[in-house]
């Protein structure tokens, strides 16, 4: 009987071990086929870690670059990152391209045709009426009008008629040749071969020079301010601009885009600010950061004198504060004509106007202005605009004037 008691317990043990390995075995049999894990993750992330979904879609703002923080590149080179690092670099804000302008020299030659194009008729014409075989006064009389109507002004005309009536006398025969050589000679004496027409960039102190753009709005002032900085960068000069034009917020974009194309960096104020606080940071931005020039866009509203006498009176004033403003520019739109020398004048009364930028003369047959002006302020034409390209502003050069007059 106890055998009998002790083969079932031993029995059932046997059984419930057999037992309880199949079920282990189950069990580990059925891990892999265990549902993978959802997407959701199971760790709960702490409070302060950035969340996923929604907000993970959320781009997030890159950190952007203010100008003061940019580096401004050599002047009259083009930025272009080396090829290693291009990859790099395609998550970055698109930095405008900088342009490498036209060279200063020669500029004229490219522009001659444009030159000649709008005022030869000036000097085809007298050159027409003095090959007359009788130079009666009625042909001095057409020639005297040929002048007038190209805007050379009232005295240069006759003064220059006076000569050429001489000449003409004591020449006797006149040949072509001839003729052409002492026209080109007469009006290149009227137009001031000798006048110093340097743009004085460089300031006689150890500090950037100073140049003011004054003139009334629309005469391409803004635009003069944009081209001549593409002029000092094409020479090698590192520019800083002031847009102290700030009674239009558009005229300050419009310059600080015209800045951005060659490197060069705009000090702007608020919509309606302090012009003279805006000229001033220009001029003190320009100094701390040792550029060679700080061009000055200033507003030209002549709604009254007294006001625009006290604007740009204060800016000059204030930015004198620095040292010495180096030029004054005169923005003058050469289609306007006798318009532009009433603004001529009343600028002239309001600040030391040092050099003219005659703009638009490609658009005009009235080139006499440039003898007109000069006579008027006694203030060389420095600068001659003859497009709306960023590089179609040239210096004045009388010889290449002349000759884009008379022809070849
Ligand atoms: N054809 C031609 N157009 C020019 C020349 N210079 C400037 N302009 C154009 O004249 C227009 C007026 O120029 P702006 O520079 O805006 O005039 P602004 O005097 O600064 O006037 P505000 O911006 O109102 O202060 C623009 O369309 C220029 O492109 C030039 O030499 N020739």
């Amino acid at each position: 009987m106890e055998t009998v008691i002790l083969a079932v317990v031993i029995a059932l043990v046997v059984v419930g071990a057999l037992s309880g390995l199949v079920v282990g075995t189950r069990r580990k049999k059925r891990l892999p086929s265990a549902p993978p894990p959802t997407a959701e993750p199971q760790i709960t992330a702490p409070p302060a870690e950035p969340h996923v979904g929604e907000e993970a879609e959320t781009p997030q703002e890159e950190p952007r670059r203010t100008i003061e923080e940019v580096g401004l590149p050599e002047a009259g080179t083009t930025v272009a990152p080396p090829p290693e690092e291009a990859a790099e670099v395609v998550e970055e804000p698109a930095a405008p391209a900088v342009e490498v302008p036209e060279p200063t020299a020669g500029r004229l030659v490219r522009l001659r045709s444009r030159l000649s194009r709008s005022q030869n008729t000036l000097g085809k014409g007298l050159l027409s009426l003095l090959s007359r075989e009788h130079l009666d006064e009625d042909t001095w009389e057409e020639i005297e009008d040929t002048l007038l109507t190209a805007d050379v002004g009232v005295a240069p005309t006759q003064e220059l008629v006076e000569r050429l009536r001489t000449r003409v006398k004591v020449l006797g025969t006149r040949t072509p040749a001839e003729l052409r050589a002492l026209l080109r000679e007469e009006l290149l004496t009227l137009v001031g071969p000798g006048l110093d027409r340097t743009l004085h960039t460089e300031s006689p102190q150890d500090q950037p020079a100073v140049l003011m753009v004054v003139g009334v709005n629309g005469t391409g002032k803004t635009t003069t301010t944009g081209k001549l900085a593409r002029v000092l960068v094409a020479d090698g000069r590192s520019v800083v601009l002031g847009a102290a034009d700030t009674f239009r917020a558009a005229a300050a974009d419009q310059l600080q885009t015209w800045g951005e194309r060659v490197g060069a960096r705009t000090v702007r104020g608020p919509e309606g600010g302090d012009p003279a606080s805006v000229a001033f940071d220009a001029v003190k931005e320009g100094i701390a950061e040792g550029a060679d020039v700080v061009l000055i866009d200033t507003a030209g509203r002549l709604h009254t004198k007294t006001g625009l006498m006290d604007e740009l009176g204060k800016v000059k004033r204030v930015v004198e504060k620095h040292g010495p403003v180096d030029e004054v520019i005169l923005v003058l739109d050469a289609t306007t004509g006798q318009n532009g020398l009433v603004q001529a004048r009343v600028f002239a009364e309001v600040v030391d106007i040092t050099g003219i930028a005659l703009t638009k003369l490609d658009g005009t047959a009235k080139g006499g202005i440039v003898v007109a002006v000069q006579r008027e302020l006694g203030v060389p034409v420095k600068l001659i605009g003859l497009g709306e390209g960023p590089d179609d502003l040239a210096p004045f050069e009388p010889e290449a004037f002349v000759d884009a007059l008379i022809g070849d």
